[in-house]
């Protein structure tokens, strides 16, 4: 019997969903001849996500939906493209695919968004076509993407060393509940990371996150708090002057611990609870100092498929 095209799209239809991070802890070295700097950083996912739908289609096309989409390109450049394409050249496959995007985390918002549409496309595809490829193969070709990609397929709570591609589960108990400020206008992760060496501040990037890596164990949301640290800092507020303010209003709202994500611009405050993060981010919007809040719990998983079609 053969199929209608309806039937033979829900058949390989496959939805993967995949999450934002925020950098628990984040120490730079000096830039290397390579160009990139040397990490010790603990990565956090969180319950913000992006959702990747792979369908059948003539060679590798893409579209994308989400508050900021106008933002992101479509074109080959786009990091979920990208990964269905090294995966078909290092699996030998020569079918296509259509990659439907929707975009919940910040673009350019130092949470990891285009790396996580990579980790779910390459997870998504990897369903699609059936190729069989080993967890450490997929590992490689999310690192070549980029230095977050791994963790994108990670997720949970992990280490991460080298360019942030090497990652360690870490053990981590609890729940932890995040508040974020989102700005429209986001930082370049390169510009970060030069206005980084500008301030000459390597040196730090393999100092051990003892207090921190306590905190997680225990269990014990105070200590982690207490222990949130982001060397890029410094250069995200540099570049964007502003931050300052929505640090100062969720330190007063009574967070936990305040920290730019990652490159920036997005804040991240740390709360006591679900509630306690409502009330943050409901202070940051009435004080008018970020375009948009989100609030998520963390640690969740790395991409997974979420559904698919019936074999
Ligand atoms: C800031 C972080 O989000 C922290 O997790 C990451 O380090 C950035 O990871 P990413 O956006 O996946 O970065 P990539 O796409 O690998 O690299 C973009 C650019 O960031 C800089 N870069 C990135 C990672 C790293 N360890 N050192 C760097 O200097 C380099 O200029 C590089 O050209
Ligand atoms: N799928 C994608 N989603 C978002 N941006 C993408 C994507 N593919 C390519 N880009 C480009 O990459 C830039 C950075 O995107 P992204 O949202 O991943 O930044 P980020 O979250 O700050 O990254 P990181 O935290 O890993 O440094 C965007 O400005 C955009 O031009």
């Amino acid at each position: 019997m053969t199929s209608s095209p309806t039937e033979i799209r829900a058949d390989r239809e496959v939805r993967v969903r995949a999450p934002g991070k925020v950098n628990l802890a984040l120490r730079v070295g000096r830039r290397e001849a390579d160009g990139y700097h040397p990490l010790a950083t603990v990565f956090q996912a969180v319950s913000v996500y992006e959702d990747v739908v792979a369908t059948p289609g003539e060679g590798l096309t893409l579209s994308v939906t989400g508050p900021q989409a106008h933002l992101v390109p479509t074109d080959g450049s786009n990091l979920a493209l990208r990964a269905a394409r090294a995966l078909a050249d290092h699996a030998g496959i020569d079918e296509g695919v259509h990659l439907h995007v929707h975009k919940s985390v910040p673009v350019a918002g130092g949470m990891a968004g285009g790396s996580a549409d990579a980790a779910a496309a390459l997870i998504a595809c990897d369903a699609h076509w059936r190729t069989g490829l080993s967890r450490d193969e997929l590992h490689e070709l999310a690192a070549s993407l980029g230095s977050d990609v791994p963790f994108g397929l990670l997720g949970h709570t992990a280490v991460g060393s080298g360019r942030g591609d090497l990652l360690t589960p870490a053990l981590c108990r609890g729940e932890y509940h995040w508040a974020f400020a989102v700005q429209d206008e986001g930082l370049s992760t390169p510009a970060v990371y030069a206005a980084f060496d500008e301030l000459h501040m390597g040196g730090g990037g393999h100092e051990t996150e003892v207090s921190l890596m306590q905190a997680l164990r225990a269990g014990d949301p105070r200590a982690l708090g207490r222990a949130l640290h982001n060397d890029l800092q410094a250069a995200a507020l540099e570049l964007a002057p502003n931050l300052a303010e929505p640090l100062a209003v969720a330190e007063d709202a009574g967070a936990l611990g305040v920290v730019v994500s990652g490159s920036g611009p997005t804040i991240a405050a740390l709360a006591r609870s679900r509630q306690h993060a409502l009330v943050i981010a409901a202070a940051m919007t009435a004080a008018g100092v970020a375009d948009s809040v989100l609030t998520a719990v963390g640690p969740v998983p790395g991409a997974r498929v979420v559904t698919s079609g019936p074999e």
